[in-house]
């Protein structure tokens, strides 16, 4: 278990981490979420004894992290998978980690096997490509058999399999009761992944809950509709915060009115609709809304969309439907 409390980074003028709380709970995979410079790597670094806190405290399994006396035993990570002596080999790099805990030598092979690198152990570190030095990464997190394991951005420069690989491994070690704590940028890796998820932003917590709370409350629920009048269905439906897209000659998606809403005034009209299917809101979506004024790193955007029609109800659907383009129509629109 890793427990923070009150935990505070402060570098210079800049506040990395402005004193968040939180438990990362054993059998579980808790996924470490937030915009770019929001303060995860400095939070795992301080829970890695990396980092001094300005102020707070961080303990890992009730102990803070160089109170213990085999920290690898207790705690594995992957922070900086370049972090690595490259002239070494990879077992010679995991030998070296293995001698300051007296780890027997057929642990060493036991995580080279585990990890794939079985054909490559013997060779230089410098020779590795991105995905081989995550996966050597992985190998020394995995080294000391910890109850807890923490892993910042585990699947970059893996390929599918890789990911796949760590995806499942993660699982894993959460069913066999430790407690895995991982960061990523790869919110539909997240999703297949994680169980809870902590979201930091700009040194804050803004979000510590189990994945579908999160997204259910904050994504936006949307409804498939299948019928063979679709403008009259969205000129129907279109009204005070209920929007409607036309995605081909019978289909629409209607955000803000639920299946049952939809289906009643269907049959008051009697409009005949054939699917009803309720869409859920992916991760991305509610991490974008939970997020949107917490990045600090800002992209513009320099091209138009790809679908760029908007309208209000009534007008531009004849020509989208016309056109098998999408269109949107409702009170939400400006
Ligand atoms: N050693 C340091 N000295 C000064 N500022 C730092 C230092 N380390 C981090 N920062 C700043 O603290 C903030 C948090 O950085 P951190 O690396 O923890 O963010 P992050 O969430 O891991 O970002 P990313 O997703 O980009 O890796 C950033 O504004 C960063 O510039």
């Amino acid at each position: 278990m890793i427990e923070a409390q009150g935990l505070r980074k402060v570098y210079g003028e800049k506040t990395a981490v402005d004193g968040v709380s939180f438990t990362v709970q054993p059998g579980k995979v808790t996924g470490f979420l937030g915009p770019n410079g929001a303060g995860k790597s400095t939070t795992m670094r301080m829970i890695m004894g990396l980092d001094r806190p300005t102020a707070g405290s961080v303990t890992v399994n009730g102990v803070p992290f160089d109170r213990h006396q085999a920290p690898l035993r207790e705690i594995g990570a992957l922070l900086d998978a370049k972090a690595v002596h490259t002239g070494r080999t990879a077992y010679n790099h995991l030998l070296a980690m293995a001698a300051t805990h007296s780890i027997p030598k057929k642990r060493i092979h036991e995580v080279i096997e585990m990890t794939g690198l079985g054909d490559v152990a013997r060779k230089k570190v410098k020779g590795f490509s991105l995905g081989m030095g995550q996966r050597l990464g992985i190998a020394a997190a995995l080294l000391g058999n910890p109850q807890t394991i923490i892993l910042d951005e585990p699947v970059n420069g893996l390929d599918p399999e890789g990911v796949l690989w760590v995806r499942n491994l993660v699982k894993y070690l959460a069913a066999e009761g430790r407690t895995v704590f991982l960061s990523s940028h790869l919110m539909s890796e997240m999703a297949l992944t994680a169980d809870h998820l902590i979201v930091i932003g700009r040194g804050k917590i803004i979000a510590d809950a189990p994945i579908g709370e999160i997204i259910s409350g904050k994504g936006t629920a949307r409804t498939r509709v299948r019928t063979d009048e679709p403008l009259r269905l969205m000129q129907l439906l279109a009204g005070d915060g209920v929007s409607v897209e036309a995605h081909d000659r019978e289909l629409l998606e209607v955000t803000g009115l639920d299946p049952r809403g939809i289906a009643r005034t269907a049959l008051d009209n009697r409009v005949m609709v054939y699917e009803l299917t309720p869409l859920q809101a992916s991760l991305e979506e509610a991490y974008m809304e939970l997020t949107k004024d917490e990045v600090e790193y800002h992209s513009h955007i320099t091209t138009g969309p790809p679908v760029a029609a908007t309208a209000p109800a009534g007008a531009a659907e004849n020509q989208a439907a016309e056109n098998q383009v999408p269109v949107k129509t409702g009170g939400d629109q400006a």
